[in-house]
């Protein structure tokens, strides 16, 4: 059997504050294969960006401290890498995209030269990537960046691409801003693309766009993609699998069709009742009580027991591990046998 482009085990992270420690990533298990887009979804606060930004070993230490578990790419312990083994990776084996195009490019530079320095840097390690030999002359090596960052910027769909290399980020507008941003993570032809909240600060329309570039582009450079978002609706148009997370934990994951289809977890179903459709009237829309529990002193047992309707005594004594409800769809509720009927009820 082949290996798991990306497979995390049991991960622990702990962060501390003046007010405590807090066990922000509670055990987390998710595996992604290439092909695969995996939605991770949750309120704020649930460990969503903590979980891709260890991934990428961008978490901030301090105050962040692993305490178990592995995050293996392609059998192979990130946690186990000096920083300097994990830059040779990031650009190259893992890209990200974050939420603001504007505050992650430089003003000062032209796009053009920023997508060459990165398709540089991603070539040292690769030189591949630009389809120059090691041995060539930097002026030949940069005309080869330059060739490549112009054919990634048409690929990313902006118009006049070569043209616009010579152009500074203010001259784009926030959604072609993304699409740069995305050009720049794909240059080095990632295995692993991390996309954190990639389309929350673009218009409706343009959210689209990027969505259906991201699905593209895993079909063209057959990569794996982990896409962070609050949005179920995102994940329902774009992932193929999806994690809910919860409070550090995972508590619901599997296909998408199975999850949004025939949610088990009630926080899944609690998410999903919150999202309003055309049926929903004015004063109907179900909010979700309550907020996510304070992690340096989290409740008992289940973390959403406090502000799940079905709760029992039972719920506070463990943590629940993950049952399966079906094919490679799990979640974590002691109850979720049950569930059908206590809906109905
Ligand atoms: N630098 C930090 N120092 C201390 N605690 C932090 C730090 N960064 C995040 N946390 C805590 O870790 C927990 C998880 O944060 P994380 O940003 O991963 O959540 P999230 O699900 O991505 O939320 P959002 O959707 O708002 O980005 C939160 O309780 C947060 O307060």
């Amino acid at each position: 059997m082949t290996q798991p482009l990306l497979s995390i085990r049991d991960l622990h992270l702990r962060m501390s504050s003046f007010d405590g420690r807090a066990h922000v990533l509670n055990g987390i298990n998710l595996t992604v294969n290439r092909g695969e887009i995996w939605g991770l979804v949750g309120e704020s606060g649930c460990g969503k960006s903590l979980t891709g930004l260890s991934v990428s070993r961008l978490q901030p230490t301090p105050p962040a401290h692993y305490t178990a578990g592995e995050i293996l790419l392609e059998g192979h312990d990130l946690l186990k890498l000096s920083q300097a083994e994990m830059q040779r990776l990031r650009g190259k084996r893992i890209g990200m995209i974050f939420q603001d195009p504007t505050t992650n490019l430089n003003p000062a530079f032209r796009i053009g030269d920023q997508l060459v320095d990165v398709a540089l840097a991603a070539a040292e390690r690769d030189p591949d990537v630009i389809g120059c030999s090691p041995n060539a002359g930097r002026r030949e090596r940069r005309q080869a960046a330059r060739k490549l960052a112009g054919e990634m910027l048409a690929r990313v769909g902006i118009p006049n691409a070569l043209a616009r290399l010579n152009d500074y980020p203010h001259q784009f507008s926030g959604g072609m801003r993304q699409r740069v941003l995305i050009a720049m993570a794909l240059i080095g032809r990632p295995d692993l693309l991390i996309a954190d909240e990639p389309t929350t600060a673009l218009d409706v329309s343009v959210q689209a766009q990027i969505l259906e570039l991201i699905k593209n582009s895993v079909k063209d450079f057959d990569m794996g993609v982990v896409l962070i978002t609050h949005n179920l609706g995102v994940v329902a148009q774009t992932c193929s699998h999806v994690a809910v997370m919860y409070a550090g934990n995972i508590v619901e994951s599997g296909p998408v069709a199975a999850v949004i289809g025939n949610p088990v977890h009630p926080y899944t179903r609690a998410l999903m009742s919150a999202i309003p459709t055309r049926e929903t009237r004015r004063g109907e829309l179900r909010g979700l009580a309550g907020s996510v529990p304070n992690l340096i002193t989290p409740p008992p047992g289940c973390r959403f027991a406090p502000r799940c309707q079905f709760a029992q005594p039972a719920c506070t004594a463990a943590m629940p591990t993950p049952v399966s409800v079906g094919d490679s769809h799990a979640a974590a509720c002691i109850r979720v046998n049950e569930m059908e009927a206590l809906v109905d009820d």
